[in-house]
């Protein structure tokens, strides 16, 4: 079985441990003629690179890209495009203890229980270095869109880490990417960080919720009833490391409003229909609106603390745990870059398929 891929026409395998000499990603599908270089790529992964700051993991890792295949003179050439990305920074012996005993709230139980044997290194494939690889192949989604649909903006933020909300009324777009936790509210950075530096000494970590918006995604991409973008969108946030829960639109918000609120009326404008408000989250019976996809998901705290908890070994002994080695405080940081690549690519993959079925053709209003 193979449970190592996703996508349909644009179909991303990702391999690799955290520990071992390299990692990357196979992308298949990917339509020919695009313009990609390893530069435009590294972009997406300098934002999710560890090491940067103090809010996240002092692994220093440089995680410089490389295309082995399916590129000619610069373009894609249709056939598989293989990235490569070295692990220079491990430290396996900070693991030697978890070779025989679970870290509460990680995967080495889970791993254990179902395949008897894992590379506990650095928490091997269950590592979130597996998430390099999904940002690279979501960079070449990214170059395919840049082609194919020149204005579509993919964007995501912070908007909650721990007790800490993001003040929308301060909403900052150019903030985002001056601040380690890509928050759009510059002036609650100190703020963030002060708290973060507390849960950390406090040899705790702490959870966070993240927003991606995708701006200028044309209309009519998913495919209703068990293609809908939606539940793609969803089981790809899913699918990253410490994800807890995924909201589309207005999300588990969307229990508390009546039907009057929650109706986004349309009118007619200038270039067509319009709509009023976005509750849906660009998104109707499946397929996109046109308006903008809003999609939230929540990051569970880093399990790996320094806060002795509670656990068991392989023979069964109560034991308690320390984790040593280097970790987020909170992941959710570095999620973001990881959820951009992810829509990215759910979105290009749909893009793609809704070709090969309508070829683009639209149902005409007015
Ligand atoms: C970007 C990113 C970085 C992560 N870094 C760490 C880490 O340093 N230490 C840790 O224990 N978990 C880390 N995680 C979370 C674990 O990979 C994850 O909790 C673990 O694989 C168990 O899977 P689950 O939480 O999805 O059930 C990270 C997650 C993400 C998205």
């Amino acid at each position: 079985m193979s449970f190592n891929s996703f996508g349909h026409l644009f179909r991303v395998t990702t391999w690799g441990e955290s520990h071992g000499p390299a990692l990357g990603a196979t992308v298949d599908g990917c339509p020919p003629g695009i313009e990609i270089e390893p530069a435009f790529i590294q972009q997406f992964l300098d934002r999710r690179r560890p090491g940067q700051s103090k809010e996240t993991t002092q692994r220093k890792e440089p995680d410089e890209v490389r295309i082995l295949s399916g590129t000619f003179e610069g373009r894609t050439t249709g056939t598989p495009i293989q990235l490569m990305i070295e692990n220079t920074n491990q430290r396996s012996k900070d693991y030697g203890e978890i070779a025989q005993q679970f870290r509460p709230g990680h995967a080495d139980i889970t791993y254990h229980q179902k395949y008897g044997v894992r590379d506990y290194r650095g928490g091997g494939r269950s590592s979130a270095r597996e998430t390099a690889a999904r940002v690279a192949a979501g960079g070449v989604a990214q170059a395919v869109l840049r082609k194919l649909v020149p204005g579509l903006k993919i964007t995501g933020y912070m908007v909650q880490m721990g007790e800490k909300h993001l003040d929308r009324s301060r909403f900052d777009r150019a903030a985002i990417l001056q601040n380690p936790f890509f928050l759009p509210d510059a002036g609650a950075v100190d703020e963030w960080s002060e708290y973060l530096a507390a849960i950390r000494k406090g040899q705790s970590s702490v959870g966070a919720a993240i927003e991606v918006v995708a701006e200028g995604c044309p209309p009519g991409l998913g495919a209703p009833v068990y293609g809908k973008i939606d539940t793609e969108l969803a089981a790809a946030m899913m699918s990253i490391n410490a994800v807890k829960g995924v909201e589309i639109g207005e999300g588990m918000g969307a229990a508390a409003l009546t039907g009057i609120e929650n109706a986004d009326e349309m009118v007619m404008g200038p270039e067509g229909v319009e709509y009023l408000s976005n509750h849906a989250g660009g998104i109707l019976g499946g397929i996109t609106t046109g308006q903008p996809i809003t999609v939230r998901f929540a990051v569970k705290p880093t399990s790996s603390i320094l806060t002795p908890r509670r656990s068991v070994n392989t023979r069964g002994e109560e034991v308690e745990v320390i984790t040593k080695g280097r970790h987020d405080p909170c992941v959710g940081i570095r999620a973001v870059p990881v959820a951009e690549a992810m829509m990215a690519c759910v979105i290009l993959d749909h893009l793609l398929m809704d070709r090969a079925q309508t070829g683009g053709q639209r149902g005409e209003i007015g």
